[in-house]
């Protein structure tokens, strides 16, 4: 099975692999826009940047290839939910149908989100702020906010099982 993945994040390709590795894949990364702002402000625009990446790399890939996968981190506030929180999506098409699913979410703490609300981008703000380099290419803002509880992969992997797994079950049919 081949599966492009728009995105060329370490933390992303890592996630697709480990979660799909019972189907054995090949995977391969795919330098695509999000078409969406860097810092996705809502649940629309994190779920616009999924698709778009999975659409865009499964048309770049080669033709064998199976499915596009994207996947999209993004912020938000949350009628009912305090802070600003910590979104991420997936998005999965086989060039036809397409399929969303959401990860974990997490309260931000709040000297981050007062960056974010400023305008600044969650991977630099959480590296200025740990004092880290490329944090959101390992353990990622979760990893770190919920003392290694889980971590970017292990979350992005929960969002793709959620958009890959319709295109496995016959309960959708
Ligand atoms: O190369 P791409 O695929 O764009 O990888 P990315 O790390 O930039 O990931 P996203 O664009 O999906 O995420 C949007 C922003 O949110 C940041 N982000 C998302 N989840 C994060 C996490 O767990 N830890 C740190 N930064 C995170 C990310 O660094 C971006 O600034
Ligand atoms: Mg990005």
């Amino acid at each position: 099975m081949d599966v492009a993945v728009g995105s060329t994040n370490p933390v992303k390709i890592d996630a697709v692999e480990r979660t799909l590795e019972r189907f054995e894949p090949t995977v391969t990364a795919v330098d695509v826009e999000s078409g969406v702002p860097e810092q996705p402000w809502s649940v629309e625009e994190t779920v616009a940047g999924a698709e778009n990446r999975a659409r865009r790399a499964l048309a770049e890939a080669s033709a064998d290839y199976e499915f596009g996968v994207g996947l999209e981190g993004g912020v938000t506030r949350f009628d009912g939910a305090p802070g600003v929180t910590l979104i991420m999506w997936a998005a999965v098409t086989d060039g036809e149908r397409v399929e969303r699913g959401g990860g974990p979410s997490l309260r931000l703490p709040d000297r981050v989100a007062e960056r974010l609300e400023a305008g600044e981008e969650l991977g630099p703000v959480m590296d200025d702020e740990l004092d880290t380099t490329g944090i959101a290419e390992s353990d990622g803002a979760i990893g770190v906010c919920t003392d290694g509880l889980t971590d970017r992969t292990t979350a992005l992997g929960q969002a793709l099982a959620c958009a890959f797994g319709p295109f496995r079950t016959t309960q959708y049919e």
